[in-house]
């Protein structure tokens, strides 16, 4: 073992440490938040690796955001920097994605796919592709059942009999079929179908299975309570019977993507399947221990949990303020009141220290509230969201000439990427002029495009079209061509708040990236690891995040405040309408329970009596928790 590995192992606690130095055999590690999950991760990762230099397998790490994954493949390139390229740390979607380019073609799957990753291309896609099949486009919805039903592994063959009314299941089952032949034609994927191509090419071909398990000795899964039942079947076809290497850490009290199929069930298969060993690791690090007790309170009220699940332990040391003064709870008359306030608590905050304050509400609409009375109080704030594409006229057409130069004759990519140019340089070029041009002279739509460009406009504009001719033929060339573009973009101009963001995000995920696949890999996988990745760009200093709950899932932050804290809001309208013993309250109450055990130092929780000018009662949690309600406002 190396030294740097050894001092990380030193640094954990005795259970962090036995998890980590866990060998062979399936692991269950039932971790509350703020335990140490990433520690534990990292470092096992790099004992396996330091352990066994000579060595040559592989080891396989999974989690669910690319954000995670980076970190952690960040974290154990520290730890064993001539080991990190035999471990494949990544999400659920990015090894798919890898699989499939490397085995795809056993289903007719070629290499080179596209994967459709924004709502409208999928939608524009169905819509051509029930037209083509001469079926109706009526149901808006489609798409969402249509992914329900991948997320289930269920094929246009098998869907018609999920429905109960045999007339909407028919027609469903010959919409989804269209939808899977046009996305064939295009050989394109979506998220979905990444996992469910993944399936089906494991279940097909058990020799591809049997290589994955001799390659990745050691699987390890992050935050495994959000496995769907697609992803958890992938796990299973891809283990086999035999296979037993399998790490899991989980916590059954942040399960909050259960409207994407995450569940409780879920735990209970792997237990079954596997009959892991399980490690509990109850003590929380991050949180001052009021907090602690509020989550214990709050959770027990909950059933669909580890029996024997240990209550949270406050294991934090060197609290910043006093005992008593870490959680406040407010009440006012209405949520405008409710608004103004959070903004006038961040802004007595010391501004070095906004980057450390996080809002979290149930609802983006309750967030955009909050922002909206920042902006008013002169406090700098952003809601975190994930971002499916660049938002700038410069990026949304660097990105699309990347995807026209490799596939020529894609009109989707050809109309953003005239649509960006326009938008940057104020032309007025058509995408069917250039598609009449091109079928003309035999060009390819980028020359043809690159010739239409005016003479009369910027000279910039002028050189942006000679460089898309020159590499436009050579895909292999690409990162000259995004440099020489990337370099003359203006820089500095405060009032391209996009391009700024944009560049900022382009410059994480080029780095992300590089790491992930190398600095030489071609442009299919180039613009493959783009496609799966959020576009957001990092978060700034000196700036307030506005967040809602399930995009603060796995962080942290000094102060949180927590907005809304009423039925009908936390919990939301809809649990509340099915009941106190409903799968979905219990949702809620772990919405509440992941948005609060995000506090290092000071959780501030607040209602209103009135939003939209509708009454509403305090929330349930508060007295779940143990508050006693305040009986006048903070206005
Ligand atoms: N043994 C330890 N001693 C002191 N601090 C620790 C220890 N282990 C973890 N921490 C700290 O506790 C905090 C939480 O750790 P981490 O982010 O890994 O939690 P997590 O288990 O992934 O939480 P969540 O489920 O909420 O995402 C971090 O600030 C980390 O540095």
């Amino acid at each position: 073992m190396t030294i740097l590995v050894e001092q990380a192992l030193a640094e954990l606690t005795p259970p962090q440490a036995s998890a980590s130095c866990w060998n062979e055999g399936s692991l269950f590690v039932l971790a509350g938040p703020g335990s140490g999950k990433t520690r534990v991760l990292t470092t096992r990762i790099a004992k396996l690796l330091s352990d066994s230099p000579d060595k040559s397998f592989r080891v396989l790490a999974l989690t669910f955001t690319n954000k995670a994954a980076d970190e952690m493949s960040a974290r154990v390139s520290v730890l064993v920097p001539d080991q990190e390229r035999r471990a494949l740390i990544g999400t659920f979607h990015s090894f798919c994605m890898q699989m499939l380019q490397q085995h795809g073609s056993h289903i007719g799957i070629r290499p080179d796919f596209a994967i459709y990753s924004l709502d409208a291309d999928r939608q524009e896609l169905l819509r051509d592709a029930l037209k083509q099949a001469g079926l109706g486009y009526g149901d808006i919805k489609l798409l969402n059942i249509i992914d329900k039903l991948k997320s289930r592994l269920i094929s246009p063959e098998e869907s018609a009999n999920s429905f109960r009314d045999k007339e909407a299941g028919s027609r469903i089952a010959n919409s989804y079929r269209a939808y899977e032949n046009a996305l064939l034609r295009a050989n394109a994927l979506d998220f979905g179908s990444l996992i469910s191509a993944a399936h089906s090419l494991i279940s097909n071909n058990p020799g591809i299975a049997t290589t994955y398990r001799r390659t990745y000795k050691y699987w390890l899964f992050d935050e495994f309570q959000d496995t769907n039942d697609g992803q958890y079947r992938l796990i299973r076809a891809l283990a086999g019977d035999s296979f037993k290497n399998i790490f899991a850490v989980a916590d059954d009290d942040q399960i909050i993507y259960q409207w994407n199929g995450a569940s409780y069930q879920q735990i209970q298969r792997f237990r079954a399947d596997f009959a892991p060993q399980e490690i509990q690791l109850p003590t929380n690090y991050r949180c001052p221990p009021s907090i602690v007790m509020a989550a214990n309170r709050l959770v027990i009220h909950n059933s669909q949990r580890t029996e024997t699940k240990l209550p949270l332990e406050a294991g934090k040391k060197n609290l910043r303020y006093p005992d008593g003064t870490h959680i406040s709870l407010l009440r006012f008359s209405s949520d405008t009141a409710e608004a103004a306030a959070v903004a006038r608590g961040i802004k007595s905050i010391d501004k070095s220290l906004w980057s450390e304050v996080v809002v979290l509400a149930r609802t983006r609409a309750m967030l955009e509230r909050i922002q909206q009375a920042l902006s008013t109080a002169g406090v700098p704030a952003a809601i975190a969201q994930r971002r499916d594409d660049f938002r700038s006229p410069e990026f949304l057409w660097l990105s699309a000439v990347l995807r026209q130069t490799l596939r020529p004759l894609d009109t989707r990519a050809l109309e953003a990427l005239i649509g960006a140019f326009n938008r940057w340089w104020g032309t007025e070029l058509q995408v069917g002029d250039i598609i009449a041009a091109a079928e003309v002279s035999n060009r390819s739509y980028l020359d043809e495009w690159a010739a239409a460009v005016p003479p009369q406009i910027d000279a910039a504009g002028l050189k942006l079209a000679e460089l898309t001719a020159k590499y436009g033929k050579e895909p292999s060339r690409f990162r000259h061509f995004i440099d020489a573009v990337i370099q003359d973009l203006p820089t500095g101009d405060e009032s391209l708040v996009d391009l700024a963001e944009d560049r900022n995000a382009w410059n994480d995920l080029n780095r992300n990236i590089s790491r992930a696949i190398g600095r030489d890999a071609p442009l299919e996988q180039f613009l493959q690891e783009l496609s799966i990745r959020s576009k957001e760009p990092p978060p700034v200093k000196s700036m307030v995040a506005l967040m809602t709950i399930h995009a603060a899932k796995g962080k942290e932050f000094d102060h949180v405040f927590l907005a809304g804290m009423a039925e009908s809001i936390l919990p939301s309208f809809h649990s509340v309408k099915l009941g106190e013993n409903s799968p979905e309250m219990e949702e809620e109450r772990r919405n509440c329970f992941v948005a609060i055990t995000r506090a290092k130092e000071w959780l501030c929780l607040s209602y209103a009596d009135t939003y939209g000018n509708w009454g509403k009662m305090p929330s349930r949690f508060l007295t779940e928790m143990g508050f006693e309600l305040p009986q006048t406002y903070s206005d």
